[in-house]
């Protein structure tokens, strides 16, 4: 019998590349979906909520939550501890969900190597890195020093593009997004051919 359960598509990308303004875009068109909400130590940004972008705690409680191994995976990414709460996971891959994260470098290996499903990566960038600085200025979230360190770091993590199935340049929100869509049915598809045991048994 096959093992694997629901589909994994990974979403990775340096800061302001538009990994959240696409999945939003996209949500209406690749169905029935759940999106793996990462714990942080970051501070929420104006607008973001607790529970909806992010479950937003303290370094202590981040640490207990190692410690007691809730974590699928954790890093430290732009100086915060960020993870991905194993249980949600699990209970989503059981019921068949398409499974999305939005996850760095780091949680994108831990992440293929930790789970017996098949996963699909997608790494998302800006057609060049003055366009990534523009769109974490025009963003308005973050100080100064948080987009440099941000602009600093992106030049490394653009290295690992090399590792993941697929890799969009969202220049154009409507192209990248078409892309996305598409990356995210070819899961699915992809998902649903390697569980041969369960199509054959209709059969039988
Ligand atoms: N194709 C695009 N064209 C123009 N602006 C865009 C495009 N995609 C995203 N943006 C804008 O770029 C900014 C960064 O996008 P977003 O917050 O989605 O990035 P992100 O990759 O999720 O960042 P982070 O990793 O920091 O969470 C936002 O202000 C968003 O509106
Ligand atoms: N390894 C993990 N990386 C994560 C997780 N959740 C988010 N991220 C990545 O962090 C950066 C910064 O996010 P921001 O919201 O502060 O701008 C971004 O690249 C995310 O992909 C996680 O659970 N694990």
């Amino acid at each position: 019998m096959s093992e694997k359960k629901g589909a994994i598509l990974i979403l990775s990308g340096p800061s302001g590349c538009g990994k959240s303004t696409l999945l939003k875009e996209v949500y209406k068109d690749i169905g029935d979906y759940y999106f793996s909400i990462s714990t942080t130590t970051r501070e929420p940004r104006v607008g973001e909520e607790n529970g909806i972008d992010y479950f937003f705690v303290t370094k202590e409680e981040f640490e207990k939550d190692i410690e007691d191994n809730n974590f699928l995976e954790y890093a430290l990414v732009h100086d915060n501890y960020y993870g991905t709460s194993l249980k949600p996971i699990n209970k989503a891959l059981e019921e068949k969900k398409l499974v999305i994260f939005d996850i760095d470098v780091q949680g994108h290996e831990l992440v293929r190597n930790k789970l017996d499903s098949i996963v699909t990566s997608v790494f998302i960038t800006t057609p060049s890195l003055k366009v990534l600085e523009d769109r974490l200025n025009s963003r308005n979230t973050d100080e100064k020093e948080v987009i440099e360190n941000r602009v600093k770091n992106a030049k490394v993590e653009v290295e690992y593009f090399r590792d993941y199935d697929y890799l969009i340049i969202n220049d154009t929100l409507e192209e990248a997004s078409k892309q996305l869509v598409s990356i995210a049915n070819i899961t699915r598809i992809k998902t649903k051919l390697f569980d041969k045991d369960s199509i054959i048994s209709s059969w039988l």
